[in-house]
Order: structure tokens, then sequence, then C-alpha cells
């Protein structure tokens, strides 16, 4: 036992120390006091010499308290909310059959016994409400370390109801094996929480370094590493890789007549239109200031220029709603295809881009292939 509250200790201190980071997410402070109420509740039940009151009751439901709000943090992190009642129940039942068996029928065994089911069955609900989010990889090692808590408490507690008193089961090899489990589970618990976030972290650097924070569209770190993804593919595939370019006409004159702002919402809703209008796996990648690129995979050139004056149709008939003015606007585009090109995407924006400017100049809002 003085193993397990060693581990609890201290997988308890790395949960608060990571939570103490101050961007750390609310689920990260739940995590942390839950496992500062259960180290408190499992030292209260060690110490011997303290009223019964705390060493055998009240002990077992700070347990249940802090399990619950290990919950409550497994329920954020899979944006969802865990109420204070179901805390409370939680903890009054521990409370109450702890009382019933110390106070009304004493047992230890039987106090024992209801608690190892009991809070086994609780690490049980957070194994599932982790495995039902269905993030496997990020969340694997937290989901076995609940498992594994959950599978040695029940052990612990059937070994307890089928063979009698503790006292005689101590040195049993469930027991043994039990209190090395135990602590095992806790460390892969607090491991994989802690991993759980970091990775959480790690894909929001990811996204925040490859989209555009104006548009949501990717920007051109993005549209570097997916375009030649899906450039590759397309190459391997034998299938035909079109590149569209698209700017905004006059757009300095939006920015001017209208301030800045009006200028933000307009490309806003430029990358919304263009991103209904696509296939799932085509690319929309904003290219610079008021400019945009979209790659398709397996459209060729013709297939390219429906796709291109179908869009240019949709901007120039589709009017940008803002808070208090509505706001007209057209766009050129510049269309190229692998078939006529290569698959090098930046040979491919560079064409495009040419077409695109060639659009301009034949007085803009039209489409051109190059
Ligand atoms: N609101 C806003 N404006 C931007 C942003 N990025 C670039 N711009 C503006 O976009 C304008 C681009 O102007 P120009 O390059 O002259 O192009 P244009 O007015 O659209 O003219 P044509 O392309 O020739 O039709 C400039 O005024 C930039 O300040 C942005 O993120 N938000």
């Amino acid at each position: 036992m003085l193993v397990q509250i060693c581990v609890t200790a201290l997988t308890t201190a790395l949960l608060v120390a990571s939570a103490c980071y101050t961007e750390s997410p609310p689920e990260q402070r739940w995590w942390a006091a839950g496992n500062v109420a259960v180290a408190g509740g499992m030292t209260l039940s060690q110490v011997a010499g303290l009223p019964l009151l705390l060493h055998a009751i009240v002990s077992y439901g700070v347990i249940a308290f802090g399990l619950g709000l290990v919950l409550r943090g497994l329920r954020v992190y899979c944006n969802e909310s865990l109420s204070w009642l179901t805390i409370a129940i939680l903890t009054l039942i521990a409370l109450l059959v702890a009382a019933y068996y110390t106070v009304l029928a004493p047992s230890l065994r039987a106090r024992l016994c209801f608690t190892g089911f009991y809070f086994g069955l609780i690490n049980w609900a957070g194994a599932l409400m982790l495995a039902r989010h269905r993030a496997w990889r990020v969340s694997g090692i937290a989901i076995a370390g609940f498992t594994l808590l959950g599978l040695a408490l029940c052990w612990r507690g059937a070994h307890l109801l089928l063979r009698g008193e503790p006292a005689d089961g101590s040195n049993s090899l469930v027991i043994a094996l039990s209190a090395l489990v135990v602590p095992l589970a806790q460390i892969c618990i607090a491991f994989g929480l802690i991993l759980m976030v970091m990775w959480r972290y790690a894909e929001r650097l990811r996204r925040l370094s490859t989209l555009d924070a104006l548009t949501g569209a990717l920007n051109r770190a993005g549209l570097e590493i997916q375009g030649k993804r899906v450039g590759l593919r397309a190459l391997r595939g034998g299938r035909s890789l079109a590149v569209i370019m698209i700017d905004v006409d006059y757009f300095k004159v939006i920015n001017d007549s209208y301030g800045h702002p009006v200028g933000d919402e307009v490309l806003r809703h430029l990358a919304r239109l263009l991103r209904v209008e696509l296939r799932p796996h085509d690319l929309l990648a904003r290219f610079g200031g008021e400019e945009f690129v979209l790659v398709l995979d397996g459209v060729d050139r013709e297939a390219a220029l429906k796709v291109a004056e179908r869009l240019r149709a949709r901007i120039e008939y589709e009017v940008a709603e803002l808070e208090k003015l509505s706001v007209r606007y057209t766009a050129s585009m510049g269309v190229v295809c692998s078939d006529q090109h290569s698959y090098d995407l930046i040979r491919l924006i560079s064409a495009g881009d040419a077409a695109m400017y060639e659009a301009k100049r034949a007085g803009r809002n039209r489409v051109v292939a190059g």
C-alpha cells in the first residue's frame, strides 16, 4: 500500500505540475484536482489512529469525489460535460455504503469489496468515455490505464468476496499482483492524460501553422505540404491535376470605399463560397492578399474550365451580406492543367497566375486557360 500511495503522490504531482502551465486546458485542471482528492482520500484511509468517521467513511467519499472530478475532466476533453449532481451522487453512494458497513453492519471485508468494485467501475466508465471518443491512437495509453486499474480493483473486490477477511488474503498472489498492477495503471493514466493534452496542442499548432487565420483556407505552407501530396497522388494514379488561380477584381477599391474590415469580410465570404462549391478532397488555399488557389485532383482542362466558369458566375451573382451593407464583387481566374504543363505545383501555379493576369488584362471577371 505504501508503494501505491507513493505512486499516487508522484502521478498527482505530475498532473498538478502540468496543469500549472498557464495555457493548460480546463480538463487538465480537473484531472489534477481529482488526483489530489484521490491521493488525499487514500492517505486518510491509511492513517491509523484517525477517528473512524474520517478513516473508514470520509476517506472513501473523498476518493469517489476525486474520481468524479477525473470523469468530469474526461467529459470536458470529449467536448461534453458531467454535472455536479452526478459527482455528488457518486460521492454520496461511497459515503453511505462505507457508513453502512462501518456503523450499521460493521464488516471490513464488505467495505473493501464494495469500494473495490465501485472504484473499479468508475475507472471503467472513464475508459468507456475515452473509447467512445474514438481517438484510439491519442488516448490508447489512458484507456489501457483506466481499464487495467478497473480490472485490478474489481479483481481485488472479487477476491475479498470469495476468500474472506482481508487479513487472510493479504499474502495471496492476487493481492500481490494487484499491488503491482494498480501503480502501473496509475502511471499509465497520468502519462496517457498528459499525452492526450500534448497531442491536442501539437494538432492545434500544426493547424495554426498551415491555415490562414482570416479565411480558414490553407496558407502557403499548408498548400506546399498538401499540394505536394495531392500532386503525387494524381501522378501515381495517372489522373489530371488542375489548378485554378482566383483573384478578386478591384479589391483595393472595396478596401478604400468601405474600409479594411469589410475587405476582410469579403475575403471570408469568398472562401466560404469556394468551399461550398468544392469536393471534400479539393484543396483551397489563400495564396496572398486577395488571391486564392484551387487544386483539383482528377480534373482535366475542360472540366476545370467548367468549374472555374461556374465559380466565376456564382461569385458575380452572389451578394456578400455584411452587417449594414451588401457588397458585390467579381473575380478573374486562370486555369491550368497537368495535361498541358507538369505535375509540379510551383510551375502550375506560376502558369495559372500568368493566365489569371491575362484575364485581368482582358477586362476582368472572366476565365482564361493557360
Ligand atoms: N482587407 C484586406 N485587404 C487586403 C488583405 N491583403 C491584401 N489586401 C489589399 O488588397 C489590395 C490589393 O490591391 P491590388 O493589388 O491593387 O489589386 P486590386 O485592387 O484587386 O486590382 P486588380 O487585382 O487589378 O483587379 C491592396 O489594397 C491590399 O492592401 C487582407 O488580408 N485584408
